[in-house]
């Protein structure tokens, strides 16, 4: 899984104007095929019926990640839902208990300190990719880590042999830079979650990304 590209977190809370669905629909249409579905105000049965939801619009076309939250992923997965894993950060449960629970799946790990790396080293059969970020500040997440820039983002990926995907105010203009750097993906929110036409912001990010190769 060295080259995950184009990934989209759909993060409930910045889709407006539209709807989660509808940039999720649009993201896949223009080719993004790692999509995060990030809901921090939601119930878990809100969060649950959203998963749901969103499988239909994914499933064959895009792998669908659940942010934080093993509860529900597992239960989306026994609903019968096409779920591919989960992204899960330094405050969540240990990533080898997250692997005992969810078996087989796609597990991706937030880390950037050398502390937090060096620890996903020793823990990488239980991971599948990590995010590193911020690459820069950001108001999507309040509590980011302190950024990196693109250099210190390209250092970090450096410190592992595992994937590293840019998170954190990435631009379609970095996907050069992220991949010289080493990067395996890069991830973004308001790029698309905001943009007035979320499937052609999808497109273009792709295309950066293929054409920086
Ligand atoms: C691809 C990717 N990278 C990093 C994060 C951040 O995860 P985390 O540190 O757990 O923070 P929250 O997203 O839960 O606020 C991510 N979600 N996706
Ligand atoms: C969910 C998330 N995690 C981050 C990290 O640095 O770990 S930054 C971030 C939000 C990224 O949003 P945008 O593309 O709108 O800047
Ligand atoms: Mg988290």
């Amino acid at each position: 899984m060295r080259d995950l590209g184009a990934y989209l977190v759909a993060n409930t809370a910045s889709c407006s104007p539209h709807s989660t669905l509808e940039v999720i629909e649009a993201a896949v249409a223009g080719g993004i095929q790692w999509i995060q579905l990030r809901a921090k105000e939601e119930s878990a049965r809100e969060f649950f019926e959203l998963t749901l939801a969103a499988a239909k619009l994914t499933e064959g076309k895009a792998q669908l990640l659940v942010n934080d939250r093993i509860d529900v992923f597992l239960a989306a997965r026994a609903a019968g839902a096409a779920v591919a894993g989960i992204h899960i950060g330094q405050k969540d449960v240990p990533v080898s208990l997250a692997r005992q629970l969810i078996g087989e799946g796609i597990i991706g790990l937030s880390a950037s300190t050398r502390e937090q790396i060096a620890q996903a080293n020793l823990d990488a059969e239980f991971i599948d990719y990590l995010g590193v970020g911020a690459v820069r500040a950001t108001p999507t997440k309040k509590d980011h880590p302190t950024p990196l820039g693109l250099d210190g983002f390209a250092e970090r990926t450096g410190w592992t042999a595992l994937p590293c995907v840019a998170i954190g105010a990435v631009t379609a203009d970095d996907a050069a830079a992220i991949r010289a750097g080493g990067g395996a993906g890069m991830a973004v929110v308001r790029p698309v979650c905001q943009a007035d036409d979320p499937r052609s912001a999808s497109a273009q990010l792709v295309s950066a990304w293929e054409e920086a190769k």
